[in-house]
């Protein structure tokens, strides 16, 4: 067996995926299985700007966790590589220097371990977008071809969609019917087991769950003229003091600072379509230059085929009871009535679930509704194509596994050149063509020998 560790350091907290394989089939699509996930005890990497070190030092446990996974023997030969996102990417923005400095103190931990570090780097959101629609389709098995020595053209597997919905960004990726690429920058090629692939991608910076939230509080103060805000997303009787600091301190929220004041004080009043009504500013639909955009002046072509949703689109839907919900009209009421409930009797119904994340259901599952209906373009008619997923065939849904399968070439461009016959299929042949060998020369044998002997006992 082989192992790999990829380390996905995400704006809300850093996970240490363990991955194996058998070797002598690592180019065969489907292989590769997570065998461990650890959720690093803390807050994501760039939270650590006023403090480096700590960067590093708060990856010990789960790195520990993977050292005992792996077998020893095999320590020297796993790679290990880091991908940092939104939270990183928003951090270099505001301060490279400082970003330089945390991902340093992470290589200076990582290369502690007896493992063989690869590298630690800031993914693009592109990237992020491509290495989620390559490790659903591998896992899904929408890789797999029919092989050229068959002697029929098997169809191939459709490929599924890409929705990741992290905390600082969101990311939309699939394969198009329509070959109108009006913007280049959206597309990426890949030839992946001999077939290519055209992919149209895109990464909304500050449209993650938490950033989105920051960015139309940040709004509402400024539209308000108030840091007093009476909020449609939060249940009834919520109130929370929110330092300025946090609301102001990234670049999707930096420019609408306008008050001295430290704090903002939000008191809910759990209205669905108010809260909905609120969010669909922050899709801006009136300018598009291309035939067609999402949300943004950004192009996207028409969406085409089944999604797979991951990551915090399927924490939130789960957590409503809405991942097999097909139909969009009973998903609004669902969500409609949650978001009408008092804060008093949530609290009371959901007494284990962490008060962060509760808290902010209402305006998560209204923010997921309105990105993608408002912003993507689903409609109630493809709705049911979205499959809300957290793993598939055991592993995580997750950018980590392509990453991991990109970085160790092992998805080949091409077919593995299989030989035409199985092994079972060549030795019966063989045995077939030795037997039929034989009896030609017996039957010859017999043939030219017997008469010669009944000639000479004739004579
Ligand atoms: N409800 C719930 N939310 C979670 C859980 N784990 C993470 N989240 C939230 O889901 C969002 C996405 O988390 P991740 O998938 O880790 O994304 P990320 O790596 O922070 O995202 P980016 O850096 O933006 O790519 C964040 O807002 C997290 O706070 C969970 O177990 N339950």
């Amino acid at each position: 067996m082989k192992y790999g560790i990829v380390l996905d350091a995400g704006s809300s907290h850093t996970s240490v995926y363990v991955y194996n394989w058998p070797a002598e089939k690592e180019n065969d699509t489907g292989v590769v299985q997570q065998v461990e996930v650890c959720k690093v005890d803390g807050p994501g990497i760039s939270s650590y700007s006023k403090d480096v070190e700590k960067a590093g030092l708060s990856l010990q446990d789960c790195m520990n966790t993977a050292k005992q996974v792996i077998p020893k023997k095999e320590h020297r030969d796993t790679p290990v590589y880091l991908g940092a996102t939104a939270g990183m990417r928003l951090l270099s923005l505001d301060n490279n220097k400082i970003a330089d400095k945390v991902l340093l103190s992470v290589e200076k931990s990582l290369r502690l371990y007896p493992f063989d570090f690869q590298g630690c780097r800031i993914i693009t959101g592109q990237e992020e977008g491509a290495y989620g629609w390559i490790s659903i389709n591998y896992m899904l098995g929408n890789f797999k071809q029919s092989s050229s020595w068959m002697p029929f053209q098997q169809t191939s597997t459709e490929t599924s969609g890409a929705l990741d919905l992290g905390g600082a960004s969101t990311q939309i990726t699939f394969e198009p019917t329509d070959s109108i690429n009006e913007s280049p920058e959206n597309f990426m090629l890949f030839r992946l087991y001999g077939k290519t692939y055209n992919v149209y991608t895109h990464s909304f910076l500050c449209y993650g769950k938490d950033q989105a939230l920051r960015l139309r509080l940040a709004n509402d103060v400024k539209n308000a003229g108030s840091t007093n805000l009476q909020n449609p997303c939060f249940n009834p009787g919520y109130v929370k003091n929110m330092s300025a600091v946090d609301l102001y301190g990234s670049p999707c929220t930096a420019k609408y600072k306008l008050f001295s004041s430290s704090f903002i004080l939000i008191t809910g009043t759990g209205d669905y379509h108010q809260c909905q009504q609120n969010l669909q500013d922050m899709f801006n639909k009136t300018e598009c230059p291309y035939s067609r955009c999402s949300f943004n002046r950004i192009f996207q072509p028409e969406l085409s085929g089944n999604f797979g949703a991951f990551s915090a689109f399927y924490f939130v839907m789960n957590f409503l009871n809405l991942t097999s919900e097909k139909d969009l009209s009973k998903v609004k009421e669902t969500l409609k009535e949650f978001c009408s409930e008092s804060w008093q009797q949530v609290k009371e119904k959901f007494p284990d679930i962490k008060e962060k994340y509760l808290s902010e259901y209402c305006f998560s599952g209204t923010y997921i509704l309105t990105l993608l209906e408002m912003g993507y373009g689903f409609t109630s008619e493809n709705w049911g194509n979205i499959n809300f997923l957290r793993k598939i065939k055991g592993s995580d849904a997750a950018w980590t596994l392509g990453y991991m399968l990109n970085l160790t070439n092992m998805i080949p461009a091409e077919l593995p050149s299989s030989p035409p016959l199985s092994h079972a299929s060549y030795v019966g042949l063989m045995v077939l063509f030795s037997f039929l060998l034989a009896s030609v020369v017996f039957i010859g044998w017999l043939y030219f020998w017997k008469p010669r002997c009944l000639q000479k006992g004739i004579i």
